[in-house]
């Protein structure tokens, strides 16, 4: 891998860009439209988002305000919980893709598996929002379609009576937490596993251990951590609103982490993280 361009292959064969350009807490207007017009021009080609983000307007006008062609990106969106079901999603489709003005999706995941009883029966629900997002699939809506924040006993009831599979599961991974249950589950069943907060949104970039392994490259912690998270074949997403920062993720391709450093790196305790439990998500 040379560069952000260089790409997976998604088990429907569809190419995805090695690191994406996150979006979670870009404040919506001129910020998030500066923030995406800065990532394309540094070179992302993949920008992920999420109706719960608020910001799909600004991320898709600063899409079109960049000079990059459309078959050229890779463009994620979310369902959020409320929006599950198979006519809610349909609906909540049509709005992201309203907001974001574009034609047809890359990837559109169910944000989170939402178990709690508020949202009644989680399997049935998570199901019906799967039948709605195989018809977008199939109409060419929308060209790989995913989970997000699913472990396996959420993935199995839904995988069981699917007729399509998923093609990626977007998990919080970054060192201290790496839910390898989860990347197994994954990598037996050809899912692609991207991951949210490579750096721990922020927290990992103080870590001791991690300062002193970046150290070694000429490294930032915050460039540590994303090529971490390539090297253990796991799609990073990192998010920055800082034009020297968004350059400065994305030069990860000069250096390797040795294999020695690999292993300290995965087998770190918890060194903070966001706390977000899937079973537990009540909103
Ligand atoms: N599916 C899901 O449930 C979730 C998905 N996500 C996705 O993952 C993306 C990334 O996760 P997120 O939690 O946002 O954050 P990250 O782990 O990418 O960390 C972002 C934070 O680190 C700072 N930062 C970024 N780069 C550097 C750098 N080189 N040096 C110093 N500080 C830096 C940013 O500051 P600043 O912006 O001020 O430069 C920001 O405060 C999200 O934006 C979203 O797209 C995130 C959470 C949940
Ligand atoms: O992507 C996300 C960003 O953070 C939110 C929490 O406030 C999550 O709900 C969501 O998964």
């Amino acid at each position: 891998m040379d560069s952000v361009k260089d790409f997976w292959m998604l088990n429907n064969g569809v190419r995805i860009p090695c690191v994406g350009f996150g979006t979670w807490q870009t404040p919506d207007g001129e910020t998030a439209v500066q923030a995406v017009k800065a990532a394309l021009e540094a070179g992302y080609v993949h920008i992920d988002t999420a109706a719960a983000y608020d910001n799909e307007a600004s991320v898709g006008q600063g899409i079109r305000e960049a000079d990059v062609k459309r078959e050229e990106l890779f463009v994620t969106s979310k369902l959020w919980n409320a929006h599950r079901g198979y006519d809610k999603t349909m609906a909540a489709f049509e709005r992201t893709m309203k907001d974001l003005g574009l034609e047809y999706l890359d990837l559109y995941l169910i944000h989170w598996p939402a178990v709690a009883n508020q949202f009644g029966n989680w399997q049935e629900l998570n199901r019906s929002t799967w039948r709605a997002f195989e018809e977008l699939y199939k109409d060419g809506r929308i060209r790989a379609i995913g989970l997000s924040n699913f472990m396996p006993h959420h993935m199995e009831p839904l995988m069981a009576e699917a007729e399509i599979q998923p093609m990626v599961d977007q998990i919080e991974f970054h060192p201290g937490q790496m839910q390898k249950e989860t990347v197994e589950y994954c990598r037996q069943h050809d899912i692609l596993v991207e991951a949210w907060s490579p750096l721990g949104t922020g927290r990992m970039l103080t870590n001791p251990t991690l300062k002193s392994i970046a150290g070694k490259y000429e490294k930032s912690v915050a460039q540590l951590c994303i090529r971490w998270c390539l090297q253990n074949e796991v799609l990073p997403l990192p998010k920055s609103v800082t034009p020297s920062r968004i350059r400065e993720n994305a030069e990860v391709f000069d250096f390797k982490i040795s294999r020695d450093d690999m292993e300290q790196i995965n087998k770190m305790g918890y060194i903070g993280g966001s706390g977000l439990v899937p079973d537990e998500i009540d909103f």
